[in-house]
């Protein structure tokens, strides 16, 4: 029997002849070849029996740089595209389904910053349960900083809900912070339940039997937010299998939309369009990338010379001086005697502050060491 990868190279082989002589390859052979090749491609990505379903470990690409992007979207809507645009990394691009079979990762480097990029398989419906390298594929989006779902502008609206769904159905959590609820298990004592004011959507007989469906029959609850849902609290138990990660919804092939459709879209909340074919938007969507991972710059500078502004360490967000001493160097905190600190966070300027001493962007920091 031929085997798949000599199927797909029959067909490829055949649009490549067609391609040469376009009296016989019309537009309905090509699209017949499309829909073969996508097929044969979808079979490469499904499970070997026996391999079960789909594997949930992700692909085995290491994390590196300061943060990670994964690319999700479904097959075709020019995910590598973006990649090859963005990052050094050529990954394959075709007009067909299932092009990209595993995770090609690529480093877009920004404001001094190595951001790495992971291109992904496109997934389906059903991906969660198992479709194709589905599970894989959220896998690796569960380990990213932060999501870009590609959506093709000229394609349904309800792309955007269909792939929420798949990435709602393993635990992610798109553009929402953790529930403000508080739950403590206990060894002994029973359930001790508080609403810090009256729930609108909640009472104490509901959470009693939800803590009881999963076994928790000794804890303590504080729930401190009046619109907590029975989801939020379902959330809340199962927090060691939920991932709150941002995501930014990137439309793609706004050249084959409506000026109207476009301006539409665009003013949906986390959302931007481009067209990598015309090359348009992608700077914004690069920028906005930089803006959601809310990275910082820090410059450090030795004692009696000039800061060195030629190289950022870069930290998360909220970082403190001790996120700082950890980027230079492992060990340095342990010698640390205080910081000085030039830049917005400095209450006057310089600040002597100490390892907790909450760090701004582009702020100069000197260590001085014991
Ligand atoms: N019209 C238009 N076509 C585009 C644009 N960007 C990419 N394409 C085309 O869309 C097709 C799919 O692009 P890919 O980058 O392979 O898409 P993908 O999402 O990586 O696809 P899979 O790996 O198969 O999931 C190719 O034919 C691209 O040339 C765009 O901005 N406009
Ligand atoms: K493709
Ligand atoms: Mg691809």
């Amino acid at each position: 029997m031929v085997n798949i990868t000599e199927k797909i190279k029959e067909i490829e082989d055949e649009m490549r002849r067609t391609q040469k002589n376009k009296a016989t390859g019309g537009l309905s052979l090509k699209n017949h070849c499309w829909g073969k090749l996508a097929r044969l491609r979808a079979q490469l990505l499904e499970p070997a029996p026996g391999a079960g379903s789909g594997g949930g470990a992700g692909f085995d690409v290491s994390k590196s740089g300061d943060a990670r992007i994964a690319l999700v979207g479904f097959p075709s809507v020019g995910k590598s595209t973006f990649l090859s645009k963005i990052t050094k990394t050529k990954s394959e691009v075709a007009a067909y389904s299932f092009t990209t079979l595993t995770a090609i990762p690529g480093v877009l480097e920004y404001g001094g910053a190595e951001i790495q990029v992971l291109d992904l398989p496109g997934i389906i419906e059903g991906a969660s349960e198992g479709k194709g390298r589905g599970r894989q594929v959220i896998s690796a989006a569960k380990t990213s900083d932060l999501i870009l779902m590609i959506l093709d502008a000229t394609k349904k609206a309800e792309q955007r809900a269909l792939l929420e769904g798949e990435l709602e159905a393993v635990g992610i959590r798109l553009n929402r912070e953790p529930p403000n609820i508080y739950l403590k298990p206990k060894k002994a004592g029973g359930m001790k339940i508080t609403f810090q004011s009256p729930p609108k959507n909640l009472d104490e007989k509901m959470l009693y039997n939800i803590l009881r469906d999963y076994k928790m029959l000794n804890c303590e609850v504080l729930v401190r937010d009046e619109n907590a849902t029975v989801d939020d609290f379902i959330d809340v138990i199962m927090k060691d299998h939920r991932k709150y990660i941002k995501c930014l919804y990137v439309y793609n092939k706004i050249d084959s939309v409506s000026l109207d459709f476009l301006d539409k879209l665009a003013r949906e909340p986390h959302t931007v369009v481009m067209s990598c074919e015309l090359d348009l938007g992608i700077q914004d969507v690069v920028e906005r990338c930089w803006q959601e991972l809310q990275l910082m710059r820090i410059y450090t500078k030795r004692k009696g010379e000039e800061p060195d502004f030629s190289e950022a360490l870069i930290v998360r967000n909220k970082s403190s001086i001790e996120e700082v001493c950890d980027q230079v160097h492992r060990t340095l905190k342990e010698t640390f005697k205080y910081a000085m600190v030039w830049g917005a966070s400095a209450r006057h300027v310089p600040q002597r502050v100490g390892l907790s001493h909450i760090v701004a962007d582009e702020d100069v920091v000197s260590i001085v060491t014991k």
